[in-house]
């Protein structure tokens, strides 16, 4: 199975389930491994046959951004979706991480992986 990453792709959203977490925005942080087959871009040398790690980006980005959430898992679970429904990923794995969460150097968060693994 071949994978496309992008690693360290910093967010700035509203996130939180306390009243003043509810009035700001701050970053999250997102490290993402998806399945995708390489072998017809890397044979055509064509951004068309590639899982374009830019749009995915500029996807999740707008999504993350424009949006409010509670839970790190709802923000987890939607750009889950997005990168299933829409990129055609047939299986992702998603960490977030909210930095400063529970403390000054702590880091957490939730690591998800939705779909199947091709062979
Ligand atoms: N499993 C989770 N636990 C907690 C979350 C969360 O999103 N998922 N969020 C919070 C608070 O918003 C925290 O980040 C700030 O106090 C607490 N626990």
């Amino acid at each position: 199975m071949d994978i496309v990453y992008i690693r360290g792709l910093m967010i700035e959203t509203t996130i939180g389930i306390h009243d003043w977490e509810k009035k700001i925005r701050r970053p999250v942080i997102l490290d993402i491994e998806m399945a995708s087959d390489i072998a017809r871009a890397a044979a055509t040398d064509r951004i068309e046959e590639a899982l374009d790690y830019n749009a995915v980006t500029k996807r999740l980005t707008q999504e993350v951004s424009a949006n409010r959430f509670e839970l790190v898992e709802t923000l987890a679970e939607r750009c889950a979706a997005i990168l299933r429904d829409e990129h055609g990923v047939p299986w992702v794995r998603l960490s977030l991480n909210k930095p400063g969460a529970v403390g000054e150097g702590v880091d957490v968060g939730v690591v998800i992986e939705r779909g199947t693994k091709p062979d």
